[in-house]
């Protein structure tokens, strides 16, 4: 059978190089040696096509169409519809409002809340993060051993006019004080239709090539959500790709992959549930005299108030009390 070029680049690239999975399960810090062969960014198991693989290899993110049923996500959606009611509560759960309303009268409504954080303990929305449709996708770019560190449900308001629904520019991994990076992987699903005009991810294709950089607020006269950081120094001329995706398609992406998503235009409110998967065997760093040194700070002050707790508590416990193992072994995180 002739292979197609995309497969004969990628068999070049690899040979006598790859990691089976198998391998990997028995031997863990084989599979943490990251840019150790040259395919560093994926498992060769069988899911991914050649030319899936190489594409993630090369652009750090992969679209995968009709990923998640329609009725999977129609579940979703009641469920955030039922706690933005305040018919439940889930422990741990943060409910963020967009800056621009965020000193206004509370209304128990989807139209005052942007997003969720940390459902973990929402079993529903949970699901998500265990859809074995989503994991064996998983597994292909960080291994067998799979935690759910981080979920969200982004419920991205129409522009109050401010042009505060924006997601600045950045780094998923500016957030995390964990590696290795290519051990992290990003599920993002569209909810409905995410088009141009209601604010879809733009990425920077290639960018998960380099290295963590400096992140800040922007400097955006209508003012930036919360933790919302960009990375410094933005470059806007840089190649940008907008991912227009259909209710249930996913992208998968690196945590170092230059990402942001542009204002919603729309009156609609543009929803997306995602996942942060690390490896069970990822480890903590201390982010001490590094560029996450301002995350870290904005972090503690938040957990300090919502916990009534002090100094004591590190970055790194604020994630493993988050973290939930969904597939395989926990074995350092
Ligand atoms: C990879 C991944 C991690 C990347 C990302 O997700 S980047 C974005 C990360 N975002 C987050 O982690 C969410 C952070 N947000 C939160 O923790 C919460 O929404 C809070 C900002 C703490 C507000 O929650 P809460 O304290 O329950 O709300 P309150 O209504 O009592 O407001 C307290 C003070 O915060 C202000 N506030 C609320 N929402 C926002 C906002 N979106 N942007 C900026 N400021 C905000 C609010 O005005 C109030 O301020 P003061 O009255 O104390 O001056
Ligand atoms: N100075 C900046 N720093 C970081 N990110 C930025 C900056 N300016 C824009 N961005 C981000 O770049 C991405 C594209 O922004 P933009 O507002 O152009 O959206 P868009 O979807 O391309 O809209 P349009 O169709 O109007 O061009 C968004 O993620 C936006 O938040
Ligand atoms: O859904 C979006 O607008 C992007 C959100 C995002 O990148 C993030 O929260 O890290
Ligand atoms: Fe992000
Ligand atoms: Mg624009």
């Amino acid at each position: 059978q002739k292979m197609s070029r995309a497969a004969e680049r990628l068999r070049l690239l690899i040979t006598h190089l790859d990691r089976p999975p198998a391998a990997i399960a028995g031997a863990s810090s084989g599979a943490l040696s990251s840019h150790s062969t040259a395919a560093p960014y994926t498992f060769g198991n069988n899911l991914l096509t050649p030319e899936q693989r190489l594409f993630y290899e090369e652009n750090g993110f992969l679209l995968i169409k009709n990923l998640v049923s329609e009725e999977d996500i129609d579940r979703f959606r009641r469920e955030f519809e039922r706690i933005c009611r305040q018919e439940i509560k889930v422990p741990g759960l943060v409910v963020m409002r967009d800056v621009a309303i965020a000193k206004s009268e509370f209304v128990p409504d989807q139209k005052a809340v942007s997003k969720l954080q940390d459902f973990q303990e929402d079993p529903e929305l949970f699901r998500y993060c265990s859809l074995p449709e989503i994991l064996k996708y998983v597994e292909c770019f960080i291994g067998p051993n799979i935690m759910a560190m981080h979920t969200m449900l982004i419920n991205k308001p129409p522009d109050a006019g401010k042009k505060t629904s924006r997601h600045p520019m950045h780094q998923d991994l500016h957030y995390f004080p964990f590696r290795p990076a290519d051990r992290i992987v990003c599920a993002w699903t569209a909810m409905e239709k995410v088009s141009r005009q209601n604010g879809c991810l733009v990425v920077l294709p290639g960018s998960h090539k380099g290295t963590l950089q400096e992140h800040d607020y922007p400097e955006w006269e209508g003012g930036v959500n919360k933790m919302y950081h960009g990375v410094r120094g933005y470059d806007p001329q840089h190649p940008r790709v907008h991912l227009e995706m259909e209710k249930g398609d996913t992208v998968f992406f690196h945590p170092l992959l230059i990402h942001g998503s542009g204002m919603n235009q729309t009156q609609g409110f543009r929803k997306a549930i995602s996942c942060h998967y690390a490896s069970g065997d990822c480890y903590y760093i201390d982010v001490k005299g590094t560029t996450q040194e301002n995350i870290e700070k904005e972090v503690k002050e938040i957990a300090a108030r919502k916990y009534a707790v002090g100094d004591e508590i590190t970055l790194k416990d604020t994630w493993a009390v988050r973290g939930r193992l969904v597939q395989g072994a926990r074995i350092s995180m």
